[in-house]
């Protein structure tokens, strides 16, 4: 079956939402849009400008100055700022740390929203992921995901993608991963937190491979059974 229309990732810091949203739009054939890259690269422009990413004034003036492109294809991790490629320097430590002020500033997310429905409207299948997809930027979007896991598990997964085995290490790990989740939860401006509509989907117990089959899974049997009794309400 050929799926049609906008799947939407949502979750805390290190639940999956990438690969398995980078998965699932292959398996879909569908466009893909990492909506956190795009706040990484609002943050890198800050940086670069040697703006105190706690200075929303300044913030807002300095991302809303900024070129910030990226691409909508799976597998092919494409992120400029002022036509720099920053597709590197978005993952490190210093941006990870001062992203969640940047993004809470409601200028810089009018800016980026704006930019995200115009990234995916052409696209008849897409994925997208982030915090606050399915709330704000596609509310009408077709199958609505909200991805969880357990706290400590989440860690344990991040240090093993970063290759730490110390404890002290992973306990800091965990640590930037609750206050990433506390900040992006608590912001005035389109706070991190399921949409009524978003099936969640807790892959606690479940590996990588389980995850994607079952949002893909929903995105082609129950979500397309919702989207068509939308449809049938409306005629
Ligand atoms: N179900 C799973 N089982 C085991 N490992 C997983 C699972 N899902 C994701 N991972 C691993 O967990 C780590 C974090 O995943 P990922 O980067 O996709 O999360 P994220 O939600 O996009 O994180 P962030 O919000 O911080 O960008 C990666 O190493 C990934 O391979
Ligand atoms: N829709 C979104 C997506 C991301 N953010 C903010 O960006 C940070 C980085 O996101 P990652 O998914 O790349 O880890 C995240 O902690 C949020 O502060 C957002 O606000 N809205």
């Amino acid at each position: 079956m050929q799926f049609q229309g906008q799947v939407t990732l949502d979750g805390p810091s290190g639940t999956g939402k990438s690969s398995v949203a980078r998965a699932v739009a292959v398996r879909l054939g569908a466009a893909y849009l990492d909506t956190g890259a795009m706040y990484r690269a609002a943050t890198v422009a800050v940086l670069t400008a040697g703006v105190d990413p706690e200075d929303a004034d300044a913030v807002a003036r300095t991302v809303g100055s900024a070129s910030i492109e990226v691409g909508t294809t799976a597998g092919e991790e494409r992120v400029l700022v002022d036509g720099v490629d920053v597709a590197a320097r978005i993952r490190g430590g210093e941006v990870t740390r001062a992203v969640s002020p940047v993004s809470a500033v409601p200028a810089v997310r009018r800016q980026l929203v704006d930019q995200q429905r115009a990234l995916v409207a052409g696209a008849a299948a897409v994925v997208v992921e982030g915090r606050d997809i399915g709330t704000v930027v596609l509310p009408d979007a077709t199958c609505k995901i909200y991805l969880t896991a357990a706290p400590e598990v989440r860690a344990q997964r991040r240090a093993g993608q970063l290759g730490l085995t110390d404890e002290a290490e992973v306990a800091a790990l965990a640590a930037d991963l609750r206050r990433r989740d506390e900040y992006d939860s608590s912001r005035a401006d389109s706070p991190l937190r399921p949409a009524g509509d978003a099936v969640v989907v807790d892959s606690t117990d479940l590996d990588r491979d389980a995850v994607v089959d079952r949002v893909v899974s929903l995105a082609l049997t129950a979500c397309a059974g919702a989207r068509q009794a939308a449809a049938g309400r409306q005629t």
